[in-house]
């Protein structure tokens, strides 16, 4: 039995709160809204999980010192653009026996730093003194699923091995398989931009494109980001396993997915600003566009697809000709 606190109460930070409570292990949530965690614990429920019943050993607080004193993991699950203000507020609780592990999928733009590298960066600020482990845990897991004991894999990556053992032990006799991989910034990366490409083939589908369509945007928006993370130092494997392809093929193609309903909205017309008021909950995908696009300059990697997205997202091109633009490329070798 671990001690875990979990920050952030959305689809994903409850979800995991679930698993872990039924597991029997001793969690507390926190979140930013107050409102929210009044909310969960007064109903047992999440609004945007319609039907599950959370397990009543849950803690909810609205105290981040509560949610972190004494934790063994502290799961990071607010939204990408959260991240480092959440980190400035925990870290003066957060000790080195900790292992703090992020679910947020982005990149800050600022910096172009992945989610750990902003953790670590935050917490350098706040207690440079202290070593903290981070782990990234990321993969093909949308919280309607497994917040329904769905079968479902994701990976736990940390330079140190040893480290992503324990998080994979924490989810042992769950609903969750967890594979480990120390290429932690390969991994991070995928689970950044793989909802670019989502939100391109749900433009897609918003045009009333076909399957094949959508099967060369998945795979040649997939080149597009092991191309780019191989430039970074990052391993091929990682491009090709479950942060990478596994989590493209979930968010490029499920119902579930933020990304692709964002990306199907935005294909019917929709601005990007209307169709995240429509989503009504974070789009990752356009909080990455800025930081794709300068890390594809820095490293002079050719991005067409994301090119092409954010020419839509942001800068008022029409879906059609984008596509039109894409397959009018000069011809090359695959
Ligand atoms: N939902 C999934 O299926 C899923 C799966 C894997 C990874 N993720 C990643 O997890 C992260 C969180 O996603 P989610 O689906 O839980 O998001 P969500 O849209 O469901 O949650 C938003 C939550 O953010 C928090 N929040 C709002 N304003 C805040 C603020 N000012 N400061 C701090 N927190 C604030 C609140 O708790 C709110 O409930 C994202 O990066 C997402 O890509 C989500
Ligand atoms: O709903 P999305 O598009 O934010 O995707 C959620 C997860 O990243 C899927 O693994």
């Amino acid at each position: 039995m671990s001690k875990v606190g979990i920050i952030g109460a959305g689809t994903w930070g409850i979800a995991l709160a679930r698993v872990l409570a039924n597991a029997k292990n001793e969690v507390t949530v926190w979140s930013a809204i107050t409102s929210e965690i009044d909310e969960l614990a007064s109903t047992n429920c999440h609004p945007k999980l319609p039907g599950v019943i959370l397990p009543d050993n849950i803690c909810y607080t609205k105290e981040i010192e509560y949610v972190c004193r004494e934790k063994d993991f502290l799961i990071m699950a607010v939204p990408s653009v959260f991240v480092r203000s959440t980190v400035a507020l925990a870290a003066p609780y957060i000790d080195e026996n900790q292992i703090v592990v992020d679910v947020a999928k982005g990149m800050e733009p600022e910096t172009l730093y992945t989610m750990s590298e902003v953790i670590l960066d935050e917490l350098k600020t706040v207690c440079p003194e202290k070593h903290i482990h981070i782990v990234a845990f990321s993969g093909p897991t949308h919280a309607e699923e497994v917040s329904r004991d769905m079968p479902t894999t994701i990976v736990a990556a940390c330079r140190d091995m040893s480290i992503a053992e324990r998080v994979q032990e924490l989810f042992e006799d769950t609903c969750m398989r967890v594979y480990t991989n120390y290429d932690i910034k390969g991994v991070e990366i995928c689970g950044a931009l793989k909802n670019v490409i989502a939100l391109a083939t749900g433009v897609a589908t918003g045009l009333g494109l076909g399957d094949n369509t959508k099967a060369a945007l998945i795979t040649r928006g997939l080149n597009e980001i092991s191309r780019l993370g191989i430039s970074m130092g990052c391993n091929l494997t990682t491009f090709v396993g479950l942060a990478g392809m596994g989590d493209l093929i979930v968010t490029a193609t499920s119902e579930h997915s933020r990304n692709n309903r964002a990306g199907q909205l935005i294909g019917q017309g929709y601005s990007a600003g209307e169709a995240i008021k429509k989503v009504g909950m974070v789009v990752e995908g356009i909080n990455a566009l800025p930081a794709a696009l300068q890390l594809a300059q820095k490293h002079q990697i050719d991005m067409p697809i994301v090119k092409a997205i954010d020419a839509i997202v942001n800068n008022g091109k029409k879906p059609d000709e984008a596509v039109r633009e894409l397959m009018a490329r000069k011809q090359r070798s695959e």
